[in-house]
């Protein structure tokens, strides 16, 4: 039988660990130990605590960087996400300087607190589509196919039915989840959107998650609850009641600073065992530890699990002789395999009235927030990218090429027929630099972001000394692959026609003829039949940014020379050690991500239950 707890958040090392002395050897007996350690406490995080703890014999121990926000009005309402930019609830991740950015560097928001990502994220749901996920079966991943994943999906979902939709529409979408998701009413510009991209040939669809995949266009679906708040993994799966189970522990404001191995004599395939964690609460603190009885999960997400990997001695053989980091376990693909999804937003003035621009006066913005804490109605119930169209770059029958008839040659970066590599948003109102830069003052502003969901350039993460508090480089290499600018150009010149297409054109202000690089309109207000690719990519290296879906940092496959974890997601070589958050993707996914971990996470709760 476990052992008993009481308390949810603990942010007292003390409490569940035990300092270590510098010039004195623990006494292995009084380290406090838990079955499960779960490192970080965010979007996979939650749905393994929660779903390791339905055993009341199994006790758990989940120690989160950041704090619990999950009654954080920022954090509920769904149109505030972007202000939780910049505040604690973000890591505020920023890159090296990107080549392929004109020599940005580019900011990396990532959720810090229980929830993690899912708490700052823009709440669009999509499922990973089956070509996607199938791919990951032909790359090692046995048994992740996607009958399986969808399994998976479905368990997780909870899905509410908008009252425009019939029946029929949610047969495809879970029901009996924790997650909660929905489709939720719109602008009438978002509508138009949709008919303007069918008019060019991206033909409407009811659901981007359904059954015939992801290629067309549509509204977006959420994750928000029927209380128009947004559904957190934290609020979905560690509710009041999983809280008080007494086998669960979560700590917060604690880092984990490194994963505790020993040896194994003789060694086989394995050389070593995860036997606990070292944890802080900053650089200067004092160093606890606690021990895990059967495993260490390592869930600290994309970028912080590899560099939490690599600081004990589990990567790169290079890297950890650059570092002088004893080495544990020779692993060349730790921190490799960093994918991400580069977005480029562009503007076009839209009439009056016809956006969500009028909420930046404050008459308007409190009068949309009495409505929101009132009623759960109004423009703060939206989201800021309303519908959305998934497309191949490579179909010929678009209009994405400046002369149809000299189409520019692409690498199809898809796994198959169904697989987009390109989406292009409609949100209605400006959005650039992350929401930081605001709109010309007075203007309504449509923004179509282009996102390159399929890159071929990809990049790594590395620690910059062997101090994990010195943090990393985080490198994506952005556009290091030529397939990638040649695939998003023809994006941006889609959305330029997109945007003179009726019945989006008739709620537009377009120019044809603005060639001024510094100005809000360009390149929305040039003319797509004269604008050249040099000058649409000379705006991509200018303005792009990610769209916050760093993955495969630990990728799985079957073997240690090109992956970190078998289709069991434990870590080659090492015993009682797994990573299971979204580095362990093995290819980039073509969509929003967070769907797909949380199935990951639900699969490896059953893998993890099926081996104790
Ligand atoms: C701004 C933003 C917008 C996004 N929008 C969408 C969207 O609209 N739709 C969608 O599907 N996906 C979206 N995503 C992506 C999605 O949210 C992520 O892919 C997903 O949440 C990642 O889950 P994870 O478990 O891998 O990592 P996370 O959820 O990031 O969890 C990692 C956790 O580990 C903690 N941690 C890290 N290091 C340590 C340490 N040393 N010690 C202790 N704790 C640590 C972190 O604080 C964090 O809580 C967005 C992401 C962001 C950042």
């Amino acid at each position: 039988m476990g052992v008993l707890f009481s308390s949810p958040f603990i942010s007292n090392p003390a409490k569940y660990a035990i300092k270590v002395q510098e010039d004195s050897e623990l006494d292995s007996s009084s380290i406090p130990s838990y079955d499960y350690v779960i490192v970080g406490g965010g979007t996979a995080a939650c749905v393994l605590a929660h779903r390791l703890t339905e055993d009341f014999d199994v006790t758990v121990l989940m120690i989160e960087a950041g704090e619990d926000h999950s009654n954080s009005l920022l954090h509920k309402t769904p149109a505030l996400w972007v202000k939780t930019f910049k505040t604690p609830v973000d890591w505020g991740f920023v890159t090296t300087p990107q080549l392929g950015l004109s020599g940005r560097s580019s900011y990396w928001p990532a959720g810090k607190g229980i929830g993690g990502s899912s708490i700052i994220n823009a709440m669009m749901y999509q499922r990973p589509c089956a070509d996607d996920i199938n791919e990951w079966v032909r790359l090692g991943a046995a048994g992740w196919g996607w009958e399986e994943v969808r399994k998976y999906l479905n368990k997780a979902e909870k899905y509410t039915l908008h009252p425009s939709k019939s029946n029929e529409f949610a047969s495809h979408r879970g029901s009996d989840g924790f997650w909660k998701t929905r489709h939720l009413d719109h602008l009438p510009i978002a509508e138009r959107y949709l008919d303007a991209c069918d008019k060019i040939g991206i033909r409407k669809i009811d659901d981007i998650s359904g059954p015939n995949g992801p290629l067309g266009a549509t509204f977006v679906s959420a994750f928000i609850d029927n209380n128009m708040e947004r559904s957190s993994v934290a609020n979905a799966y560690l509710t009041k009641e999983v809280l008080k189970r007494p086998n669960l522990k979560v700590a917060t404001q604690t880092y984990v600073t490194r994963i505790i191995t020993e040896p194994i004599v003789p060694s086989g395939e394995f050389s070593h065992k995860a036997v606990g964690v070292e944890l802080a609460k900053s650089a200067d603190s004092p160093v606890y530890r606690v021990n895990a009885k059967r495993e260490v999960l390592c869930c600290a997400g994309a970028v912080m699990t590899p560099q939490i990997l690599i600081a004990s001695g589990i990567g790169p053989t290079s890297e950890l002789e650059r570092l002088k980091i004893t080495l544990v376990k020779p692993l060349d693909a730790v921190g490799r395999n960093l994918y991400d999804h580069p977005c480029v937003p562009v503007a076009f003035k839209a009439k009056p009235g016809t956006t969500f621009d009028y909420l930046n006066q404050s008459f308007y913005s409190l009068k949309a927030l009495l409505q929101y804490l009132l009623f759960r109605r109004g423009p703060l119930t939206m989201l800021v990218g309303q519908s959305f169209a998934f497309i191949k770059s490579t179909d010929t029958s678009l209009p994405v090429d400046k002369d149809s008839s000299q189409p520019v040659k692409l690498q199809d970066a898809t796994p198959g027929m169904a697989s987009p590599d390109l989406e292009l948003i409609g949100a209605p109102t400006a959005f650039r630099n992350h929401g930081f830069t605001l709109g010309p003052a007075g203007d309504s502003v449509f923004t179509i972001g282009s996102v390159l969901l399929r890159p071929l350039s990809h990049g790594s993460i590395t620690l910059k000394s062997s101090n994990i508090w010195d943090g990393a480089n985080i490198d994506p290499r952005y556009f290091s692959h030529e397939n990638d600018m040649k695939v998003l150009v023809k994006s941006v010149r889609l959305s330029l026609r997109i945007a003179r297409a009726s019945p989006l054109a008739d709620q537009l202000l377009l120019t044809n003829d603005n060639y001024n690089v510094e100005d809000w309109y360009h390149p929305g207000h040039t003319d797509p039949d004269e604008v050249t690719d040099e000058e649409l990519a000379e705006f991509i290296r200018r303005h792009s940014h990610t769209l916050y879906h760093p993955m495969g940092t630990a990728r799985i496959g079957q073997s240690p020379t090109d992956s970190v974890v078998n289709p069991q997601l434990r870590v080659h070589g090492i015993v009682n050690l797994r990573v299971i958050d979204a580095s362990i993707f093995p290819a980039p996914l073509a969509g929003h991500t967070c769907a797909a971990v949380i199935a990951v996470a639900e699969k490896a709760s059953d893998i993890i239950k099926a081996d104790q």
